[in-house]
């Protein structure tokens, strides 16, 4: 990496990063669109994603570095980016040197400013080296774990109230570790061993998930380089997430609706276990724009004969599909996404408990709807993406309370007799996110009695 790359990337790094903190654009679109068009090499392009992610998933523990440093709001918008970003590489960045983050801040402050920022990007950063971290007192302890992991103190205050504080702490921390490089194998087409040797042969290091025996994970990304990947024996996916779909044990012949679908992860999962000519699957997405996701999917698998893709609410599916028609129903939910915040860092500074009581009215308006299109005997997998109880257990009970046609379920899968994931007496599976380092989903099967 040459200099002049370096501060190439930092200025890439900064533009998404002014888009995104002051006019709130979506990280992942902002550094998409960034990345595709600039002429940055892979290492650079890296560390852009480094220096973004880095800094908005830390971003309430690096304005506690600052606050106290400034002493009016900067005039101009790069400034506060811009000293976030230099002091996220100062105190998590070990590889890059001090002096060459003060540089390379002060070139760009120079470039930028017409009001010599340089100065006051200068001063702050001098500072901020010498103090080293801060950290509120660790007696207090919503704050200071809200400071540490850089989580809203509404939200370290709501886990620690269900789970306990030392949970809350090993959640918390285990969401701003980097996500597993997962791949969940394709066993109509290879095997798990034959996925392992071949990813082992081109250059990855390769484990067997501890959740779930048919998930490799593997030490880097790169992996849709692959002929692996592009011949679908594997496919990205979050082993908690590939679990959802064991939960629903489809069967060959089955006439499945994915009531949530896009980007179509889970489509792919259930279309792959089903038989060409008598197993369909229905994938409905309220957005219409994000079903070419689920399409593009489907034509890399060989899957499009298997798969039906409809924009709709799913709140409509009873009076569009009429009774009895699906034999299973997947329910994947919109919903808080707490589950999901290593991938999504800027999810936690955007929800509020409000948010959560609203999605888990829509969560219970769509099982309310589903439910009667649901043959007899048929079953819901209800799953979301977050833990938290309200989007849940309690839309569950709603739901039961409202239908005693339905029962819950134990699930029964074979990666679970050895697992510790938390089962409730209400038979809400529970994967935290702590437990396996994958993302956190909550997974309920219920059953229409025959
Ligand atoms: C958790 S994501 C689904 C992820 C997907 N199952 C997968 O594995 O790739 C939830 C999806 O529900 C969609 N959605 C939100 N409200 C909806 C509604 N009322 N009806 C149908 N889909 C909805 C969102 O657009 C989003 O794509």
């Amino acid at each position: 990496m040459n200099n002049l790359n370096v501060a190439t990337a930092r200025e890439v790094a900064l533009n998404v990063l002014t888009k995104v903190l002051q006019q709130k654009s979506y990280s992942n679109i902002q550094l998409n669109f960034s990345l595709n068009n600039s002429t940055l090499d892979e290492r650079d392009k890296a560390l852009v994603t480094q220096l973004v992610y880095g800094t908005i998933q830390y971003k309430l523990f690096l304005e506690y570095q600052i606050k106290h440093l400034l002493r009016a709001k900067p005039k101009e918008s790069f400034v506060v980016p811009l000293l976030l970003m230099s002091v996220y590489q100062l105190q998590f960045l070990d590889k890059i040197p001090d002096h060459a983050v003060l540089n390379s801040a002060n070139e760009l402050a120079k470039k930028r400013s017409s009001h010599g920022a340089y100065k006051l990007v200068n001063g702050i950063l001098r500072n901020v080296q010498r103090q080293g971290p801060l950290l509120p007192a660790v007696g207090q302890t919503a704050e200071y774990l809200s400071i540490k992991e850089s989580m809203p103190e509404w939200l370290v205050k709501y886990l620690s109230d269900k789970f306990g504080n030392s949970k809350t702490a090993r959640i918390l921390q285990s969401l701003n570790t980097v996500s597993h490089n997962s791949v969940r194998v394709n066993t109509k087409k290879t095997t798990v061993q034959a996925a392992k040797e071949e990813l082992h042969d081109q250059g990855f290091d390769v484990t067997v998930s501890p959740l779930r025996g048919e998930n490799i994970l593997l030490s880097h990304g790169g992996v849709a380089a692959t002929n692996l990947f592009r011949d679908g024996q594997i496919t990205i996916q979050d082993e908690a997430s590939s679990v959802v779909v064991d939960a629903l044990h489809v069967e060959p012949g089955d006439i499945v609706l994915d009531a949530c679908a896009a980007p179509g992860g889970k489509t792919m999962q259930i279309a792959e276990l089903l038989d060409q000519n008598v197993g369909k699957v229905t994938a409905l997405d309220l957005h219409e724009k994000k079903l070419a996701l689920i399409e593009n999917n489907a034509k890399r698998l060989e899957l499009t004969d298997l798969i039906t893709v409809q924009a709709m609410d799913a709140r409509n599916v009873a009076s569009e599909f009429g009774p009895q028609k699906f034999d299973k129903i997947l329910v994947d939910a919109p919903c808080s996404g707490l589950g999901l915040l290593r991938r999504k860092p800027e999810i936690r500074y955007e929800k509020t408990f409000t948010d959560i009581i609203n999605l888990s009215k829509i969560q219970l308006a769509i099982l309310e709807s589903v439910a009667q299109s649901l043959k007899i005997g048929g079953r819901i997998v209800y799953s979301t993406c977050t833990i938290t109880p309200e989007e849940n257990e309690e839309v569950v009970a709603r739901f039961i309370a409202a239908h005693p046609e339905f029962f819950v379920e134990q699930i029964k899968l074979p990666s679970f007799d050895s697992v510790k994931t938390e089962v409730g007496t209400d038979l809400t599976v529970r994967i935290f996110p702590d437990d396996y380092q994958t993302d956190g989903f909550s997974i309920t099967s219920l059953r229409l009695r025959g």
